[in-house]
């Protein structure tokens, strides 16, 4: 989240006017996160987060995401519900930008993992793996393997910028991805972006997830994969193999792998530090000037792509097994 999109008093009590949620108490703009603008907002009726999506977020999406969020919430998987209006609309606009008031969710993310956080996120991750049988509706994922190369097509200078020769080696890693990507692994709703910032704990435990505004039909062990380059980096550049473990065996107590989902983990672990090292590459040149927002840094994702192109096991603990 960040604020790209300001609103008025006048703006939020036209929208509220629309809802059951009683009179506006608090309204303030949240910092965290990039993609969509975020205002924690208080009413008579409770806490709940006014979400205004900018534009990496496709309006033709918002149904796909509100619906599974809502499917989750009420499946037993602790998200936050989307509020529908009056009329039963979870989707409305604001500045001519679509927006959405979701359920504020208890508990708080961790900036720095430690393994039995690990532990603790992999059973949340598997939890929302089985939570998402049965949902009806799929999404294809627009930032999966297919779409990489023509997303680095117009950001070679960008990448020679930040480190010259990064262009040929980032064309090299694509033309290995799509030679090796795996296909035909089980697939169902994935969150695609759970990332800590996105995972909540409450006395130490896993709590809850936010931020399904990536979620699609994918490959579970292509989610795992994310996770692992989000959750089991040290800040040094190190993979903390420690927590693999954790995060793993946390994940298949709820859900175990089948052997082509680990066998697959050190491809797709190469591939996700690929699709964040490419959307954090596309942000760096262009975040709007005066939004409160602060850009990724894609050389974090360079780093990782590094250590997967120069020790590919090493998500599989190094050994294989
Ligand atoms: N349902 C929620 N409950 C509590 N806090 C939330 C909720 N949704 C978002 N937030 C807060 O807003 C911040 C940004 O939200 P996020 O969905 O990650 O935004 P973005 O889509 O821009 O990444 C989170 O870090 C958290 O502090
Ligand atoms: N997790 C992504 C950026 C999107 O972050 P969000 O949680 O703010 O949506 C990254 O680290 O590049």
């Amino acid at each position: 989240m960040a604020v790209y999109t300001d609103i008025t008093d006048d703006e939020l009590a036209a929208l509220l006017a629309d809802y059951d949620l009683g009179a506006p108490l608090a309204f303030k703009g949240i910092a965290e996160g990039v993609s969509n603008s975020n205002f924690l907002l208080e009413t008579e009726a409770g806490r709940y987060i006014l979400t205004v999506y900018e534009s990496r977020t496709n309006p033709d999406d918002l149904p796909y995401f509100l619906e599974l969020m809502r499917w989750l919430a009420r499946h037993g998987y602790p998200s936050s519900e989307p509020m529908a209006d009056r009329q039963g609309r979870l989707i409305r606009h604001v500045r001519g930008k679509p927006c959405a008031i979701t359920g504020f969710l208890n508990g708080l993310s961790v900036r720095r993992p430690t393994a039995a956080h690990c532990r603790e996120a992999g059973g949340g991750l598997a939890a929302l793996h089985l939570a998402g049988e049965g949902f009806p509706m799929t999404r294809a994922n627009d930032l999966g393997q297919a779409a990489w190369s023509s997303m680095f097509a117009g950001l070679e200078a960008a990448a020679e910028d930040l480190k010259p020769g990064l262009s040929r080696t980032i064309l090299s890693d694509l033309a290995l991805l799509a030679e090796r990507w795996p296909r035909g692994l089980p697939t169902g709703v994935c969150h695609a972006d759970f990332f800590p910032d996105n995972v909540f704990f409450t006395g130490g435990k896993f709590s809850g997830a936010i931020d399904f505004y990536f979620a699609c039909t994918e490959a579970f062990a292509y989610d795992i994969a994310v996770a692992l380059n989000a959750w089991c980096f040290e800040p040094d550049g190190s993979f903390n193999i420690t927590a693999a473990r954790q995060f793993l065996a946390g994940y298949e107590a709820a859900r175990p792998l089948g052997q082509a989902e680990r066998a697959a983990l050190p491809i797709l672990a190469h591939g996700a530090a690929m699709r964040f090292f490419l959307t954090r590459l596309h942000d760096w040149g262009a975040t709007p000037a005066g939004a409160l927002v602060k850009p990724k840094d894609p050389l974090e994702y360079e780093r990782k792509l590094a250590v997967h192109r120069s020790s590919p096991d090493l998500v599989l603990f190094g050994d294989g097994a």
